[in-house]
């Protein structure tokens, strides 16, 4: 326990960061009844930023996300968005504006399919919802703008007629990623999104998501146990620990130099 309760270890910012964030969490606490899940998390993002977090299981990642996600209410804490017509704490937003700000502004892609995809729609039909939640009527817009994202997505246009259910699992990741970029969020959130694939598909959704980031600098905000992934993807990584941010840092300093005791047990065990 010695070191817990000390604040977060806030390394460098990237020197390029001149710019104000896009994201900006402050003093989130979360509790289950008894289980705290988040205590006093803060957290910023920049734009075209990818933001990797890690830590074991039951540190707090994916409740972080969902709040992120607005899919969760904290029992404090505050959360900004610096984008136009966009004030104050979005914690305080009522359902109706979160769901409009969240389809519009906000993509996400969980590890379990099934939480973003509706199985026995067809996959063309899953991408269109999220279009004609933020308004989009033209049967032949919701069309090709699904087959767009689709296509950015990297995923057989043959079979956008198919159902998530009919396909592998690295193909309804993809899915999820379509209908997450299908309205060029602002930010895209990725709960372990290649957890479960195999090695090499796995690699193969990553390159995909490399390489929007990079055409698109979509800002992102990745979550995984796997350090690989984090490495792959992230410039600057949080590491969670019992609900609490322990360490934070460029992606290399972490790697190649962690200071806090439990993310250079993480970083060895991983070596
Ligand atoms: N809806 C819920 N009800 C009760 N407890 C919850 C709920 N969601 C999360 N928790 C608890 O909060 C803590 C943090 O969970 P969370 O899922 O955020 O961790 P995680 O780091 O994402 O773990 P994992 O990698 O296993 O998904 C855990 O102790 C978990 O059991």
């Amino acid at each position: 326990m010695i070191g817990e309760n000390l604040a977060a270890r806030r390394l460098n910012a990237p020197q390029l960061m001149t710019t104000p964030p896009l994201l900006t969490m402050t003093d989130v606490s979360k509790r289950f009844g008894s289980v705290v899940a988040l205590q006093d998390v803060s957290a910023t993002v920049y734009p075209g930023e990818v933001l990797g977090i890690v830590g074991e299981s039951g540190s707090g990642k994916s409740t972080l996300l969902r709040m992120m996600n607005l899919e969760d209410t904290p029992d404090s804490g505050d959360y900004r968005l610096a984008l136009p017509e966009l004030d104050g704490n979005l914690f305080d937003l009522d359902r109706f504006a979160r769901r409009m700000l969240c389809a519009r502004q906000i993509g996400i892609v969980y590890q379990n399919p099934h939480l973003g995809l509706l199985m026995g729609h067809t996959s063309s039909g899953n991408v269109a919802e999220r279009l004609l939640i933020a308004g989009e009527r033209s049967f032949a817009e919701l069309r090709s703008k699904a087959r767009e994202a689709l296509d950015a997505s990297e995923f057989p246009l043959e079979r956008m007629d198919a159902r998530p259910i009919e396909l592998s699992g690295g193909m309804q990741q993809r899915v999820q990623l379509a209908k997450a970029i299908a309205l060029e969020p602002a930010l895209l959130l990725l709960d372990e999104p290649t957890t479960g694939l195999d090695v090499s598909v796995q690699a193969l959704v990553l390159d995909t998501l490399k390489r929007l980031q990079r055409d698109r600098a979509i800002t992102m905000v990745i979550v995984s146990h796997d350090l690989g992934v984090i490495r792959t993807m992230a410039d600057r990584v949080m590491v969670m620990r019992r609900g609490r941010v322990v360490e934070e840092g460029l992606v290399d300093q972490i790697f190649q130099d962690p200071q806090h005791a439990y993310t250079q047990q993480l970083v060895h065990a991983k070596l």
